[in-house]
Formats: C-alpha cells, sequence, structure tokens
C-alpha cells in the first residue's frame, strides 16, 4: 500500500479530563491537519535528541511556528545510558534560559528514552506544562508515548524516579521509521508481541501469521500492530491509570528484562531485547508454576525469535538477577511478583521461590 493511500486512525485514551487520542498513519508530521486544536501558548520546546533531531526537528518546527511566537529545539545526548537526572537537568536549563512559562507545551521527538525523560520533565517544570509525544521508533508508538508513565533511570534500577502524567495527545507517524535500524524495528516488535500472550489471543495469531510483514516495515501491517497495541494499552490503563492491579500485566517480561537491562550497563541490551528475552524467562516460569502448556512457551520463544530478538539470557550466576529482581516496583515486602501466563491471553500475578526462578533461569540462560 502507498503511503499516500494509506488513511489515518485515531484511538482514544479514555482518562476522564486528562482523556487523548493517539494518531497513527502515514506522513503526519507535514500534515497541517495534525497540529491543529494544540494547547494555546507564547512558545513550544520541541525536546529530541543527536540522532533524530537532524532527521526530523526542522520539519516540525515548520509546523509548530504557525502555532506559536517561539519554538525551541532541545537536543540530548542519545542513548538508554542519558536517562537520567543530569541529562533530565539540560531539558530544566533550557526552559529556564528561553523564560519557558508554565503554559509553554513541550513536544517529545524521538524513541522511549526521550518520551520518558520529557514527560518527567513535562510533570515537574514548574509543577506541570502540557507536552506531547511525537514517537520516533515502534517501541514508542506502541507502548511508551501512551498510558503516562515518566520516568529517568537509578544505576540500580530501571525507571526508578517518575511520575504518572498523561500527555495531550500523541501522534504516530508511521514514515517516520523508515529511518530506524533493524534492530530497533525488532526491539519494538517485543512490545508488539507482548499484548498477544497477556490480553489478546487473536492478536497473537495475526501476529503468527504477519511477523515477517512487520519485520519488513509492511506498512499497512504496522498499522494494524500500532493501532492494536494502543488499543489494548488504552483498555488497560483507561481501568487502571496508576498500576493499582491490571497495568501490572503490562510488565509481561519487564521482571526479567529490567534486570537484564541494570545488570549488563544499560543500552549494552536494547529494552526490547530485555524484554524479549524476558518473556521467554516469564513463559517458561508459567509452566514452571504448571500454568502453561510447554507448546504454548514453545510458540512465544519461536515469535520472539522471528521477530530477532535474542531468547537467550546472559550468563550471569541466578543470585545476580534475583539481586536486581529484587528492586522490581511491583515487589512487596522483599517479595519479586511475577507477571506470568495462566494460559495464553490471560496474564497473572504470582510470587516464586528462588529455587524455581533459578531453575528457569538455568534453562533460559547462556551456560556459566
Ligand atoms: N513509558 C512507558 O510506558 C514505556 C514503555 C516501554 C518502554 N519505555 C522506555 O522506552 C525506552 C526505549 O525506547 P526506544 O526503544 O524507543 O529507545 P530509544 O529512545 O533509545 O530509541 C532507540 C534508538 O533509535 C534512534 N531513533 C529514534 N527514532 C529514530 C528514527 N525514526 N530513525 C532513526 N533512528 C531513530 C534513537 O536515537 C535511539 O538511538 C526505555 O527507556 C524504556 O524503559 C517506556
Ligand atoms: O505502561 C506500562 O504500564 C508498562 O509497564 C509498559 C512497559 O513496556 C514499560 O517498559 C514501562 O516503562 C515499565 O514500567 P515500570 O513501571 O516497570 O518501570
Ligand atoms: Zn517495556
Amino acid at each position: 500500500m502507498s503511503q499516500a493511500s494509506l488513511p489515518f486512525e485515531d484511538v482514544r485514551i479514555e482518562l476522564g479530563e486528562r482523556s487523548y487520542t493517539v494518531r497513527v498513519g502515514a506522513q503526519l508530521l507535514d500534515d497541517p491537519q495534525t497540529w491543529q486544536g494544540l494547547p494555546r501558548a507564547k512558545s513550544a520546546v520541541i525536546v529530541t535528541n543527536t540522532t533524530v533531531g537532524p532527521l526530523y526537528a526542522q520539519r516540525l518546527v515548520d509546523q509548530l511556528q504557525a502555532h506559536y511566537a517561539a519554538v525551541h529545539v532541545v537536543t540530548l545526548p542519545d542513548g538508554e545510558a542519558h536517562k537520567d537526572w543530569q541529562t533530565l537537568q539540560l531539558i530544566f536549563d533550557a526552559l529556564l534560559r528561553e523564560e519557558c512559562d508554565r503554559k509553554t507545551v513541550l513536544f517529545a521527538l524521538g524513541g522511549g528514552v526521550i518520551g520518558d525523560m520529557t514527560g518527567f520533565a513535562a510533570a515537574c517544570y514548574m509543577r506541570g506544562v502540557p507536552f506531547v509525544q511525537v514517537p520516533t521508533t515502534l517501541l514508542a508508538q506502541v507502548d511508551s508515548s501512551v498510558g503516562g508513565k515518566t520516568a529517568v533511570n537509578h544505576p540500580l534500577g530501571k525507571n526508578m524516579i517518575g511520575s504518572f502524567y498523561q500527555p495531550e495527545r500523541v501522534v504516530c507517524d508511521l514514515s517516520l521509521l523508515a529511518s530506524l535500524p533493524q534492530r530497533e524495528v525488532a526491539a519494538g516488535l517485543a512490545e508488539v508481541i507482548k499484548y498477544g500472550p497477556i490480553f489478546d489471543t487473536s492478536f497473537l495469531s495475526w501476529l503468527d501469521a504477519h511477523m515477517e510483514d512487520l519485520v519488513a516495515r509492511d506498512l499497512a501491517a504496522l498499522r494494524h500492530a500500532v493501532v492494536r497495541s494502543c488499543q489494548i494499552k488504552a483498555e488497560v490503563v483507561g481501568q487502571d491509570e496508576r498500576e493499582s492491579g491490571l497495568r501490572a500485566i503490562l510488565n509481561f517480561g519487564h521482571t526479567f528484562g529490567h534486570a537484564i537491562e541494570a545488570g549488563m550497563g544499560y543500552g549494552v541490551w536494547l529494552h526490547g531485547e530485555a524484554v524479549g528475552c524476558g518473556m521467554v524467562m516469564a513463559a517458561e516460569l508459567s509452566r514452571a508454576l504448571g500454568i502453561l502448556e510447554a507448546s504454548d512457551v514453545n510458540r512465544m520463544r519461536a515469535l520472539i525469535q522471528r521477530a530477532g530478538l535474542p531468547v537467550v539470557g546472559p550468563a550471569w550466576p541466578a543470585q545476580d538477577y534475583l539481586r536486581h529482581m529484587r528492586v522490581d516496583k511491583k515487589a512487596e515486602n522483599g517479595a519479586i511478583r511475577f507477571v506470568v501466563l495462566e494460559g495464553l491471553g490471560k496474564a497473572v500475578m504470582r510470587a516464586a521461590d528462588d529455587e524455581t526462578v533459578s531453575q528457569v533461569l538455568a534453562r533460559t540462560c547462556a551456560p556459566l
């Protein structure tokens, strides 16, 4: 399908007065219609990084100049290793230097790292200014730009300092994914795959049938994957915005995955790679707990592999994994709580003893 003939679709995130729309389509960035009805203000600030800025920032500036008297661009260093306090401070430095007020609108132009940090800066600056998500990675379009989790990392744990803060709108321009390295496409597919086993077995079957189309970035397939992912996330977040219960299912694969990211050093494994491998581990744990069939674990492992993701974890002693996982945000009274599968399509929370987890790690990690 040509880009011009691909109509956009809107997904609504229903959160009362914090509701907003996710628009998914091709060639949205240069379309003035995309930017109608933005919050009014004297100035806008685009937060981006050294990779995405040179590719797309001027095109966004050109659109926003029709709406704001001043449009500034803040360019951060690229990479998960920079998702920290020091880099966050660069955003505040620029906002104050440009005399931004509490109506100034921030635009996050980049992947999940830029989105999470811009959202957190927006939540904090003058105790809250509006922000818009313009996600430029597949991962950010299907997951991180939606739902209002914002954060920076701590050396001892992923996303440990942050807030819940919803954007004004999300603009997912599929055309921007053309410049994404293939490794980043695979990373995004990890979060797409996640929605099948936790929520929607029909979507899982669709992914089984269309994985090669997604890897090849077929636009119609990508649009369906982004729209369905955002619909599922909208359904979950709409019921449990601040993760008091249901929302934890979106963390499937993340307890193991975050341990890999922090343990390897942020950026060595991409977030999506760690989640892909973490989902294999969580599926194996589900089997060890007697609530998932071996054939379902194998089906998931095969799909994750077809996306181009790793399915074997780093060769660490189980104690190293357990140490990282004890600081997981879902832990309660020192006990790690895992998202596991009670059959495909239904995710539940379960504690597991260290011995069972160690056996699962022995089966799913490279030999020591
Ligand atoms: N808030 C949430 O709900 C949520 C959900 C999932 C992930 N996350 C977070 O998102 C982060 C991962 O996001 P990510 O995978 O987008 O990584 P990322 O933001 O680091 O982007 C990946 C790489 O692609 C580059 N890039 C981005 N867009 C590009 C484009 N169009 N063309 C070429 N290069 C491009 C970036 O500069 C970067 O080098 C992690 O920090 C993770 O914790 C948050
Ligand atoms: O939106 C959510 O809720 C998620 O858990 C989505 C995850 O993909 C994402 O990586 C999130 O940032 C992890 O959240 P955390 O609370 O474990 O840091
Ligand atoms: Zn994630």
